[in-house]
């Protein structure tokens, strides 16, 4: 059974299919759905990066080092995937109700499975809140706090992926990025990772210690100790 229903003055259907929570792009079929499915993207992940992929590198998971982390940026969850994967405790912050709506669906259907349920339900938690407004009065202290918040594309639209062309219509291009650096680094313990497109400046200005570059993006490491 297929549920579909308009979210005022957004473009957006919130779709329910099966016990599945997704949002479609009205006007714009061929976007597709957006969901958070952390089963197929085990699979994926596996296939495409095995244990060394540059976010985990960049927040620091080592031979017997896990550290704990913030993803203040959590959007659809895909880099804390990678690092609970690995054994970090994520705590993820989203601020849009859409979005985190989504994260919401996608965790209870990976907590429900027997596979991942477990380590999922023991290492992830969503917090539905501004990383700006709600860091610091929400208590919270880790390792690492991850940042990736929105970036305004310079590519044509047709030449960026489909799920993050419906991202900017829905959740824009976070201009407010900027404010995120500081509030990370008064709870940041030991690092402040920051995943920037390579073409982009560092948040606020700010020049980071250390760099780690990927074909596409560059995570900038704001170190504390
Ligand atoms: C590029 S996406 C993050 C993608 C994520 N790293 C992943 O792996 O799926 C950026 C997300 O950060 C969220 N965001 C931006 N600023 C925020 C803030 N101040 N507090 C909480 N969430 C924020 C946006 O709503 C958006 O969902």
């Amino acid at each position: 059974m297929q549920l579909c229903e308009q979210l005022p003055e957004t473009g957006f259907c919130l779709v329910l299919d099966g016990d599945c929570l997704a949002l479609r792009y009205c006007d714009e079929a061929k976007l597709g759905d957006v969901k958070v499915d952390f089963l197929a993207g085990r699979v994926a992940h596996r296939r495409q990066y095995g244990g060394a992929e540059a976010v985990s590198k960049a927040v620091g998971v080592k031979k017997g080092q896990r550290p704990s982390v913030i993803d203040g940026t959590a959007g659809l969850g895909r880099d804390a995937f990678v690092l609970a994967n690995l054994g970090c405790e994520v705590t993820m912050l989203e601020r849009s109700p859409w979005v985190a709506a989504l994260l919401d669906d996608g965790l209870r259907r990976a907590k429900a499975d027997a596979d991942i349920g477990e380590w999922v339900g023991q290492r992830m938690r969503l917090i539905y809140a501004s990383s700006i407004d709600d860091l610091a009065q929400q208590n919270l202290r880790a390792d690492v706090v991850y940042l990736d918040p929105m970036y305004p594309h310079r590519k044509k639209s047709a030449q960026v992926k489909k799920e993050m062309r419906v991202f900017q219509l829905l959740v824009g291009a976070d201009l407010d990025a900027d404010l995120l650096l500081e509030q990370a680094l008064k709870v940041a313990q030991k690092r402040v990772v920051v995943k920037r497109p390579s073409y982009a400046e560092p948040l606020a200005g700010k020049v980071a210690h250390n760099h780690l570059s990927t074909k596409t993006h560059r995570f900038d490491i704001y170190s504390l100790i």
